[in-house]
């Protein structure tokens, strides 16, 4: 999928942006603070309907304006659609081809996008919440079942930990039986969710393996796996919900759920050894990158088309050999838009086929390279 254009109104820094799109490398040169990764953030933002910064969507509203729109015209191997995404204090509307969906999970999944940050870079040693929040985005672009299943599960698990404070201080048979329904329902959701993120984990892991056995000069053999606190005993619906009823006790004392989806993790292994604890800086930025890669391959396979991706400040700090790496898995099918301080970091071959973009406190211009040596 290419996006051919974008048009951003009242978008952050953006009051009226249009912007047409080199369908394979974009590169958004700036000073700090001018813009850049406001403009990647409205691609993720008409992509997945969301942020990669901010959970408050308000933030994304330019400050003098009361509601935002991007559209963008995308391309794929079947045709054109326009889709476009409103923001105001009302909430989103959000249409494909000029109709409005009626649920967000419907308009989900027509743009898919792959982010590479900095942060992106330590995905090996960040928080288990930062592993599962980049777990639901890649399942839920895939599957809007997932995207489904995961709203149900956060509102059952939301009520659940309502319902074990007012039982801490207040037993009565009646809250107890409603605990018992809502271990069903949070059982049959928990169990569902996490058959699909072990069944994403795998097969990102086929992808990601190959990528990091490249990667390392065949010296390192990557392992992903994902570790779910309800695992072992407890495979089904049926036996979590005993396990969950057996274990109130604990829950009602600790006045949260302790056990489910919300607390799983992923562990990657390189021969054996746990990167997290033991990898090198090098050895756990060759696994982001390994990830990140194999999730487009992942993409490509379940929806038919790549994604597109965004590397927002991130080439500058991976080396020539793992930059090398990455553009060469990319290039020629995946539309790439990257932002840089500075051009010098970035591998020569790429910008031969490219738009260069300056952007200056909100404002977009299209440069082409010898234009912007002799600028220098
Ligand atoms: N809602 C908003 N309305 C108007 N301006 C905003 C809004 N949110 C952020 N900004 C402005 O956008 C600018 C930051 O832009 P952005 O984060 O894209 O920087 P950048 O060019 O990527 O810089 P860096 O290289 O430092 O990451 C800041 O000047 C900030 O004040």
């Amino acid at each position: 999928m290419i996006i051919e254009s974008i048009k951003l109104q009242q978008f952050r820094n953006y009051e009226h942006l249009e912007v047409d799109f080199h369908p394979k490398m974009n590169i958004f040169i700036g000073q700090n603070a001018q813009g850049k990764t406001n403009l990647l953030e409205s691609i993720y933002h008409i992509a997945l309907a969301k942020s990669h910064r901010t959970s408050v969507d308000q933030e994304l509203i330019r400050w003098d304006a009361q509601q935002s729109k991007v559209e963008a015209k995308m391309t794929y191997q079947y045709g054109h659609i326009p889709l476009s995404l409103e923001l105001s204090a009302k909430g989103k509307k959000a249409k494909v081809n000029y109709l409005e969906q009626a649920k967000l999970s419907q308009y989900i999944g027509h743009l898919n996008v792959v982010l590479f940050a900095p942060e992106d870079l330590t995905i090996v040693k960040g928080s288990p919440a930062y592993r599962r929040r980049f777990i639901d985005i890649e399942c839920g672009q895939m599957s809007h079942i997932y995207l489904n299943t995961l709203s149900s599960f956060v509102r059952i698990h939301k009520q659940k930990n309502a319902l074990l404070k007012q039982l801490k201080y207040q037993s009565s048979e009646a809250l107890k039986i409603q605990l018992e329904v809502m271990n069903e329902q949070f059982s049959k959701l928990a169990i569902e969710l996490t058959e699909r993120r072990h069944l994403f984990i795998q097969k990102l892991l086929e992808y990601a393996k190959k990528i990091h056995c490249d990667i390392s000069n065949q010296s390192e053999q990557l392992s992903i796996k994902y570790v779910s606190n309800i695992d072992g005993h407890i495979e089904t619906e049926e036996a979590l919900n005993q396990f969950l009823n057996d274990h109130q006790h604990k829950e009602i004392e600790r006045q949260t759920s302790l056990y489910g989806p919300h607390r799983d993790d992923i562990t990657f292994h390189i021969n054996g050894y746990d990167v997290g604890k033991y990898g090198s800086q090098g050895q756990q930025r060759s696994t982001a990158l390994s990830t990140k890669l194999a999730e487009i391959e992942l993409i490509k396979e379940v929806v038919g088309e790549y994604p597109v991706l965004l590397l927002d400040d991130v080439l500058s700090e991976l080396d020539d050999h793992r930059q090398s790496h990455l553009l060469s898995s990319i290039q020629n099918k995946v539309q790439t838009f990257v932002t840089t301080t500075n051009i010098h970091g970035i591998n020569h071959s790429i910008l031969d086929d490219a738009n260069i973009y300056t952007i200056e406190a909100g404002q977009l211009a299209l440069t082409n390279e010898r234009e912007r040596e002799n600028n220098d």
